[in-house]
This record gives structure tokens, C-alpha cells and sequence, in this order.
């Protein structure tokens, strides 16, 4: 969501796909997720610039190994930098830049834990077991948080290029620094299910902690 808020263009073009796609009537269901792949870049560009793991998980070296070169001693602590891979130019062109569509849209490249350039989730033996389900879900609540809502920034209080988007590490995920504030109003058929927000819009504050 802070992506897509910083970059108007691509919060209209999410919207876009998934009104062209579901309408303007009704709830996004989940089996929807499979008609947009919009959403689905958009998760795979968030994913390789911010993994929720920066590091992932901890693992020993069970033997000596031998790896490009390098020996990895027996008990040594192993740690994967995502994030940095995520953020390599000789991986990724202009690494900084958020671009689900130049990188994701209509490209074979997955975090299903066989393209290594990509492994937010791990790979092998020990990748995370509920990569189905967020893969899924995360998408899912995106589409449905773009297609039921019209969204956009306390305009008095930041413009997009101000947006503050430092995160924070104190444990073994990362976040925001600061929370993400956005403003939101229902925008589809169905007033009822969005009646507070329809009459007024209102302020939400996304808080990762
Ligand atoms: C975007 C969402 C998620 C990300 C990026 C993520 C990422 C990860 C990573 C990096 C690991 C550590 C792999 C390793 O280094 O050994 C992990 C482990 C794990 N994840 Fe996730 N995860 C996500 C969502 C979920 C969900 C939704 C569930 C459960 C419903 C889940 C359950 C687990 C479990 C049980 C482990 C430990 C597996 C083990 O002991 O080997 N994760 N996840």
C-alpha cells in the first residue's frame, strides 16, 4: 500500500485492472486473485524490496561446506540477506526503483523458492510452509483494499515524494519506522457495506507491529 500511495500511477492502474476485471458491483472473492495479475507484481516488487525476513531465519552449518569459493566451517550461523539481494543492481537494474510492471508483469520470475534471486520465503527443505497462504492472501487484501476503496494521502500532512519510507528492524522482521497513514472512501455498488466510509472519508492508520 505505501508503494502504490507514492506512486499514483500505479495505485490507478491497480484500481484500473481490477474494476476492468470484477466490476464495480460487489466483493472481490479470492479466486479473483487468479484474473489479476496486477496485484500479484505488486507483491513480488514489495517482497523483493521489503521482505518481512531481511535476513530470514538463522540456520548452523550442519558439515563443512564448500560454496563459490568460500569454505562454510561446520556451526557456523548462516544468514541470508534478502535484502540486500533484493537491492543488488547486478541482479536487479535500478534496485531502488518500485516497478511490479518492468520486473513481474508477464515474467516467469516467482518467491516460490526456485528463482534464488527472489527468496523472501527461503528455499529448499525449510521455505516457509504458509508461502500458499500469504501468497494468496497478501494479494487478495491488496486487490480487495484497491477495488473496494479510493485511497490517498493526508494530502496536508504529506505529498508523495515526502513520504518517509525508512524501516525498522528490531527483531528478525522489518518494518515501517513510522506507521503509514492513509485516507480512504468506498468507491464500489454497495454503499451498505461501506456506509461509514462512503459518507465521510476517513483516516487509517497501518501499523505493522
Ligand atoms: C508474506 C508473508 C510471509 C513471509 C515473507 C514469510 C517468510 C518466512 C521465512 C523467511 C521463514 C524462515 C525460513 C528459514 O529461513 O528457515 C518462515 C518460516 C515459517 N513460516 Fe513464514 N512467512 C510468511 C507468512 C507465513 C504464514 C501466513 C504462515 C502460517 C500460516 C507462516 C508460517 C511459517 C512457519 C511455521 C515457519 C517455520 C518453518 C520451519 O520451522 O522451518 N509464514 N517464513
Amino acid at each position: 500500500m505505501a508503494e502504490l500511495l507514492r506512486d499514483p500511477a500505479k495505485m490507478a492502474k491497480a484500481r484500473e485492472e481490477a474494476e476492468e476485471v470484477l466490476g464495480n458491483v460487489g466483493l472481490a472473492q479470492e479466486s479473483d486473485i487468479l484474473k489479476l495479475p496486477y496485484p500479484q507484481a505488486v507483491v513480488k516488487d514489495t517482497l523483493r524490496l521489503h521482505p518481512p525476513a531481511p535476513l530470514l531465519i538463522p540456520h548452523e552449518a550442519e558439515a563443512d561446506v564448500e560454496m563459490c569459493g568460500f569454505t562454510v566451517p561446520k556451526n557456523a550461523q548462516i544468514l541470508v540477506n534478502v535484502w540486500a539481494m533484493g537491492r543488488d543492481s547486478s541482479i536487479w537494474p535500478n534496485p531502488t526503483l518500485f516497478s511490479p510492471e518492468l520486473r513481474f508483469l508477464e515474467k516467469e520470475i516467482d518467491y516460490k523458492g526456485r528463482d534464488f534471486e527472489l527468496i523472501p520465503f527461503r528455499a529448499g527443505r525449510r521455505i516457509c510452509p504458509g508461502l500458499p497462504l500469504a501468497s494468496r492472501m497478501v494479494s487478495f487484501t491488496l486487490a480487495s483494499l484497491v477495488h473496494s476503496f479510493h485511497w490517498k494521502l493526508p494530502a496536508a500532512e504529506m505529498k508523495p515524494e515526502d513520504m518517509d519510507m525508512s524501516e525498522a528492524a528490531p527483531g528478525i522482521t522489518l518494518h515501517r519506522a513510522k506507521p503509514l497513514l492513509a485516507i480512504f472512501k468506498g468507491r464500489i455498488g454497495d454503499s451498505s457495506l461501506f456506509e461509514n466510509s462512503i459518507t465521510s472519508p476517513k483516516i487509517v492508520e497501518f501499523r505493522s507491529e
